[in-house]
């Protein structure tokens, strides 16, 4: 039997309702201020004692009565006597008895044999704090429902309390499901999938302020379910079942909800997390979470966060809002709100929000957000150029740190990434141009043959840019033919493909190692009619390597690195120079600084030269464009 999806509501609807009929029994308990940080207090707190709890010196000086000082002056100096008119004290020593006023040390001479010499009337008292200064015994410290802070234990310690009632965490059930998914990693399986969620819910739990009961994963068995979910609400206050919440024959989670309580809703208007469910057990809630991880990270973020808010009687602790300027179109549908993740960079003093994928499964995607921008419901997405509000993931002072880069892929981007603050987007070269163009990015990485001159990068520079705009030299890779091991077919040359009528595979027009086929073919002075196999197209170097390995291909062009993994032999023609576009005014920046002094460094030279394939030359070097 199949589910199907009932409703498709607005998200704020569906938790109003769903908190309505949630019946929580409050509990509260009594623990140490000591283990007391982001707890919620049950209840008011007043102070036990007084903070200071006697009148304390201020500084440190001399006590005296104020009365026997009233007539010193500059032109009337007194001389005081040690223990008849004054005691030495010291900050925070307590002032009792007649003493009602203290001159600091600063404004007293010492004399010999235990006296000294004031020049100033002192006040009464002047530089004592009395008692109740800072907390008076009875008083309010902190309100109830507060969420307690390290000053605030500093201030209840202070004010005696050493032991608060704070509202008991609400204990959060989360039941991972489905027969497919399994605890053990060493040897997985095809179709059997690790159970990441329950463990990044545990997690998120925390942070909301409650307490994870993980269980393990049960198996869609409806039996079993029915019993792992009764049990789970007997045992805690929230319910969470992961997984089995669409229309697949084995998605159960409606109808074990529906045995054991009541749906209240199935399907909200939210994407990613459409089937959403919200029941409840008892007046307890459940919530049934989608399987794929990004909707599992967002509808949790959504829907359990504002229950356990709700338990704890808070607000629902929305993160910090800023505005930024989308880079790209993002299209959405009028039918549901949608949480985009985006990347965030600041290029000239504006916040630029770049889409990331969309996949509900790609949970890295979630790793490399900065932040959350919802489309919200009845919109038809954002146009590029727009001011968009986003809800930040991360701090804003990491974000300023962050360089961007958008162009090309090639692997050494991952080896600076892990060293310099870079968040890197692959396009293409010519996306990369673009985003320049847009100024979008900091960083273009390219590799584009100039077929007039043979030269690598330049020509972009003089075609596409003015002056503003030149090149830092990056890495050259090794291009050559690659051929399956042993060279069965002794190929030693471009013209050999072509004499030896050998079947070949071409990478897609535009690619980089396609132009630099092109460019070979006219300098050989030979026709790409005479390659079998020019038109037949793949796209990336790892699939012409993939096509070489498995025979339906007898050669293709790529880098060295992509014929070493596929245990390929390898005739190397010529090095391409991967280099970097990059306004002139950014490299005053100190992260264009510093991405520069790492590409000139020995580290970065030692690490690049260790890939096959790969050297350094110039690294780091600028190309000014002399248009
Ligand atoms: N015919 C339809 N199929 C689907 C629809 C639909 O509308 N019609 N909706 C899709 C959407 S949207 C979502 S979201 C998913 C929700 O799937 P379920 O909640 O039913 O979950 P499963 O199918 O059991 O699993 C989906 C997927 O999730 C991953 N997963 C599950 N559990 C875990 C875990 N503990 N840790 C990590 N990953 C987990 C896993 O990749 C599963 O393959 O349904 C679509 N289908
Ligand atoms: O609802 Mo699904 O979570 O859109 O991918």
């Amino acid at each position: 039997m199949r589910n199907k999806y009932i409703d498709n509501i607005d998200c704020d609807t569906a938790i109003e309702n769903f908190k309505r009929e949630v019946e929580f029994s409050e509990r509260t308990e009594t623990i140490s201020i000591t283990q007391a940080l982001h707890r919620i207090t049950g209840k008011l707190i007043t102070a036990r004692v007084s903070s200071p709890n006697y009148n304390a010196s201020a500084m440190d000086g001399i006590a005296v009565r104020s009365a026997d000082t009233m007539e010193a002056r500059e032109s009337n100096p007194f001389i005081l006597e040690e223990g008849k008119e004054f005691i030495y004290v010291n900050t925070g020593a307590p002032i009792l008895g007649e003493w009602d006023s203290v001159i600091m040390i600063e404004d007293v001479t010492e004399l010999e044999q235990g006296r000294v010499e004031i020049i100033k009337a002192s006040k009464p008292w002047q530089h004592i704090r009395p008692i109740g200064e800072d907390i008076i015994k009875g008083d309010p410290i902190i309100p109830a429902g507060h969420k307690i802070r390290p000053q605030d234990i500093g201030a209840l310690i202070s004010g005696g309390v050493l032991e608060v009632e704070v509202v008991a965490k609400p204990k959060v059930a989360i039941i991972p499901t489905g027969s497919e998914i399994v605890e053990e990693t060493s040897h997985l399986q095809v179709g059997k999938i690790i159970d990441s969620n329950s463990h990044m819910f545990m997690g998120m739990v925390e942070e909301f302020g409650g307490e994870g009961i993980r269980y393990s994963p049960v198996k869609d068995d409806f039996d079993t379910l029915c019993e792992t979910v009764s049990r789970a609400a007997e045992e805690s206050d929230i319910v969470v079942i992961n997984a089995g919440s669409s229309a697949g024959t084995k998605d159960f989670t409606v109808r074990v909800i529906e045995k054991l309580g009541r749906v209240i809703s199935h399907g909200v208007a939210l994407k990613p997390g459409k089937p959403t469910i919200m029941g409840v057990i008892d007046g307890k809630p459940v919530i049934g979470i989608p399987g794929y991880p990004v909707s599992s990270f967002i509808t949790f973020d959504t829907f359990v966060k504002p229950i356990i808010s709700h338990y704890l009687k808070r607000r629902d602790g929305r993160r910090s809002v800023v505005e930024a300027v989308l880079s790209r179109t993002i299209p959405s549908s009028l039918k549901h709100k949608e949480i985009v993740r985006v990347s965030l960079g600041y290029i000239d003093g504006e916040l630029l929000a770049t889409p990331l994928t969309r996949g509900a499964g790609v949970t890295m995607s979630l790793v490399k957000a900065h932040a959350f921008l919802a489309i919200p419901r009845e919109y038809e997405g954002y146009s590029a150029g727009s001011r968009v509000e986003v809800e930040l993931l991360t701090s804003l002072e990491e974000i300023e740190e962050q360089l961007i880069s958008i162009g090309s892929h090639d692997i050494v981007m991952d080896l600076i990434s892990s060293n310099l603050h870079l968040s890197s987007t692959h396009v293409g070269s010519m996306g990369g141009i673009s985003a320049l163009k847009r100024k979008q990015t900091h960083l273009a990485p390219i590799h584009i043959l100039d077929e007039a001159t043979g030269l690598y990068n330049v020509g972009v520079l003089k075609k596409y840019f003015d002056d503003s705009v030149c090149l830092i030299k990056g890495i050259e890779r090794e291009q050559g033919i690659m051929v399956p091991k042993g060279n069965p077919k002794g190929v030693e040359s471009i013209r050999d493909i072509a004499e030896k009528s050998l079947i070949f595979i071409n990478r897609q027009r535009g690619a980089g190692t396609r132009i630099l086929l092109d460019y070979l073919l006219k300098t050989q002075e030979i026709f790409s009619e005479e390659i079998v196999g020019y038109d037949r197209e793949a796209t990336t170097h790892m699939a012409c390597g993939i096509a070489v390995k498995s025979g339906d291909a007898d050669a293709a062009l790529g880098i060295r690195a992509a014929a070493d993994i596929n245990g390929l032999d390898f005739i190397s023609l010529s090095y391409e120079e991967y280099d970097f576009l990059v306004r002139e005014e950014d490299l005053k920046d100190v992260r264009i600084e510093e991405f520069i002094s790492f590409l000139k460094s020995d580290s970065f030279k030692g690490k690049v030269e260790a890939l096959p394939g790969y050297r350094v030359k110039n690294s780091g070097k600028i190309i000014k464009n002399t248009v």
